[in-house]
């Protein structure tokens, strides 16, 4: 795993949009997005880059189940704002949240990954180590699934909703393996609340109860940190 620490999220976007334009212009074509408040620097330097996305396939990680792409508070609604807007892909990938059978709906999305391999797959961790929406417990081998949210994580999504009781209780997410697959991965991750699954993540053992740690077994991660994220590392980690 690399590590880069970087003074604040401002920076931190910076560098992760600097790796993402090195991969693409070195042939990457099928990128795996993420959302949450972490990516926003990243996709602010993207919109305002002169980088082409036009021959580009993007496969989101997750969306909720029951709200409509038109749903300010959707998956959807948050990749079209922060960046599909401003800078059209060839063809985008989000799994659909009203579908009527998740099953099914994670079955497509499943060989939707497989058609189109990701070249590089961005995540954001949560404050247990959840990655997309596997939450710990959730078995490493798992593909595309529907997932009940815990507790945790609906009090820490609650931020974006105007009422606790308005955030969904399920996700469709794509699982550990799909993330594994990717060719190249970068998990970013500020603020002082991340710092323990960061921890974890990087020097904790490799365990279901910390989804992120798997990270560990995939032989090119790159992670990018603030310093409030990094404090609680070895000092080997901190640049
Ligand atoms: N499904 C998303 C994750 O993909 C994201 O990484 C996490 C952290 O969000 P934030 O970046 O807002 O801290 O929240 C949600 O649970």
């Amino acid at each position: 795993m690399k590590v880069i620490v970087a003074e604040n999220k401002i920076q931190g976007g910076a560098k992760a949009f600097e790796l993402f334009e090195k991969e693409i212009k070195n042939g990457a074509k099928v990128l795996g997005l993420a959302t949450g408040s972490t990516p926003e620097t990243l996709y602010q330097n993207w919109v305002n880059s002169d980088l082409n996305c036009s021959n580009l396939t993007s496969i989101n990680l997750d969306e909720y189940v029951g709200l409509t792409p038109d749903n300010p508070q959707s998956y959807h609604y948050f990749m079209q704002k922060h960046l599909f807007d401003k800078k059209p892909f060839k063809k985008t990938y989000i799994p659909d949240g009203t579908t009527k059978d998740p099953s099914v709906t994670c079955k497509e999305y499943d060989e939707i990954i497989k058609k189109n391999p990701i070249d590089l797959q961005l995540l954001g961790i949560g404050r247990n180590g959840h990655i997309a929406f596997n939450e710990p417990g959730t078995p490493f081998n798992i593909g595309t699934h529907e997932v009940k949210l815990t507790e945790n994580t609906i009090k820490a999504n609650s931020r974006f909703f105007d009422n606790i009781d308005d955030v969904p209780k399920s996700a469709i997410c794509m699982g550990t393996a799909n993330i594994m697959a990717s060719k190249k991965i970068v998990l970013m991750a500020f603020g002082e609340k991340k710092a323990e699954a960061i921890k974890k993540t990087i020097e904790g053992p490799i365990t279901e109860e910390v989804p992120a740690s798997i990270l560990q077994k995939h032989p090119d991660v790159t992670i990018i940190c603030d310093k409030a994220a990094a404090q609680e590392l070895d000092d080997k980690y901190k640049n």
